[in-house]
């Protein structure tokens, strides 16, 4: 039997078929453009993640027995907004969740609509990133594309609703859309009559683990499947990456290292943190977690090394980067786009602070490096401070092929981190879905218990730990000094 994982990721799809055994039979990964068309925008063509997808498929197929396959499920960018007309039609580029325009929609949703009505209702707060913020943008700027909206639906139920011709998402992806009630799981209509949005434009809920529909049969022909292969609706990437590293009980915790850098902790029952700061959602185990996100993490390190020194050999200067000492003074801030976590700021920007002239290129990769590590740390902290002990991490996404980056996290952590016998997070994890959608497992967490264990563990080095801790000291001081400069200049 085989369980294929789809996961829409921001910079492309990555496929993975697993056996019954839970090990991968084969993956596939097919990239997609993002465009940044002004400044704070970022978009993408729901269309381009239908095409590779089905490129993707048809490669990963290509050599399989087809009529092996049982499931497939997915695991999908949070937040963007993609809108369909009446024909089904897309009638914008999805607007992805790193991108930061809705400024003005969430000081709307905030301080004008109230934070405490809008946390009573969501659980959370307006953050530019959201869905909901987005909605509004689209009725204040673009009122003939609001008015022709059918369908508002999330990125990886673009995808379910092309295989299964069935509108539906799942808890954990609407949490972050911010008009899902998440305590009671359902949509809030509070939030829908603050945006101007009929529940007849929203997708049915499920639970990340169930069925949507059979295949359509059409494309079950073409890609050569039987018509009776189930599709699972899947979940957002964090909480469907965080099956992949089997965080699926109370207290336990991921990191995942993706273009955005997450902090994850699952949790038995719904509750916020005392600033809700975090990002308070439903797991897609059927529970309930915390989140901090940093919106430019591994995005940091790609716009470092190919965006301004112009080379794919990310060995080559990580390599450089294990060699260069710590230095106390030179700092990365990754605001490229903005932040969410803890600063919720759309104003602040990217930035190397502290150099003179013996500082080398090296130098500042080890900056990039740490300063996502730096951010990642100020939600490590929200969650200590709530109580919950974390000795030990996961690691997932394409930052963690870095050796140095993980001692990095775990010296400025403090903590393990653990590496698993898979690094495909959210593919992993939609497929792990996949079985126990198809009734292989009872639930998520007997799914993950069979199939993941750790293979590797990087311990914190005291005397760096010791280091970093007075370097984070410092981190912590630089945005708050510029703060309002980011504002002045955006402005
Ligand atoms: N060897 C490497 N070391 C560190 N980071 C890497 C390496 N190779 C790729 N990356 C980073 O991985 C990122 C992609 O990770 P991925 O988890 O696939 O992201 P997403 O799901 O957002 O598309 C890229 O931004 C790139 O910077
Ligand atoms: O906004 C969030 C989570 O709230 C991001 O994590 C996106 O879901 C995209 O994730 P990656 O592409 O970085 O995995």
């Amino acid at each position: 039997m085989y369980f294929v994982g789809i996961d829409i990721g921001t910079t492309s799809v990555k496929i993975i078929a697993i056996n019954e055994n839970g090990e991968i039979v084969k993956s596939v990964s097919k990239e997609y453009p993002i465009s940044f068309p002004k400044p704070l925008w970022s978009e993408q063509n729901p269309e381009d993640w239908w095409e590779q997808c089905i490129v993707g498929l048809n490669e990963l197929l290509d050599d399989l027995d087809k009529s092996k396959v049982k499931a497939i499920s997915f695991s999908g960018q949070m937040h963007g907004m993609v809108t369909l007309d009446e024909n089904d039609k897309t009638i914008r580029p999805a607007i992805l969740w790193n991108d930061q325009r809705t400024e003005k929609e969430c000081e709307y949703l905030n301080n004008v609509v109230g934070q405490s009505k809008i946390s009573s209702w969501t659980g959370n707060l307006a953050l530019p990133g959201f869905t909901a913020p987005k909605v509004l943008w689209l009725k204040e700027n673009e009122p003939e594309n609001f008015k022709a909206v059918k369908k508002i639906m999330l990125p990886k139920d673009y995808i379910a609703y092309k295989m299964s011709g069935i509108f539906a998402t799942d808890m954990s992806d609407a949490s972050g859309t911010l008009y899902l009630d998440v305590k009671n799981r359902k949509w809030s209509l509070e939030m829908l009559e603050v945006l101007g949005v009929s529940e007849s434009q929203l997708p049915k809920l499920l639970e990340s683990y169930e069925v949507v529909a059979n295949i359509k049969s059409d494309l079950a022909a073409e890609l050569g499947l039987r018509d009776d292969v189930k599709i699972v609706i899947g979940g957002g990437d964090q909480a469907v990456a965080a099956v992949g590293g089997a965080v699926v009980k109370p207290g336990s915790c991921s990191l995942s290292l993706g273009t955005s850098g997450v902090v994850f902790t699952s949790n038995e029952q719904f509750f916020v943190d005392e600033n809700n700061s975090l990002h308070s959602f439903c797991h897609a185990n059927g529970k309930y977690h915390l989140m901090g996100v940093t919106l430019a993490a591994a995005a940091s390190l790609k716009w470092w090394i190919e965006t301004i020194i112009k080379t794919e050999n990310y060995e080559e200067l990580l390599k450089e980067a294990k060699e260069a000492e710590v230095d106390d003074n030179v700092f990365y801030l990754p605001y490229l786009m903005g932040e969410r976590t803890p600063h919720n700021d759309p104003n602040c920007r990217g930035t190397f602070i502290g150099l003179n002239m013996i500082h080398e290129r090296k130098h500042m990769t080890r900056a990039v490096l740490e300063g996502v590590a730096f951010s990642l740390r100020d939600t490590f902290e929200i969650i200590k401070e709530m109580g919950i002990a974390i000795d030990s991490i996961s690691i997932n996404g394409g930052g963690a092929r870095s050796e140095l980056w993980c001692e990095i996290i775990a010296d400025v952590l403090n903590v393990t981190v653990n590496k698993l016998n898979t690094n495909d997070g959210p593919a992993y994890g939609a497929a792990i879905l996949a079985t126990v959608g198809f009734g292989l497992f009872n639930t998520v967490e007997e799914a993950c218990s069979k199939y993941i264990n750790i293979t590797d563990s990087i311990a914190p080095n005291a005397k760096n730990a010791e280091i970093y801790n007075k370097k984070y000291d410092k981190f912590r001081k630089i945005y708050p000094a510029t703060k309002e400069l980011f504002k002045q200049l955006n402005n």
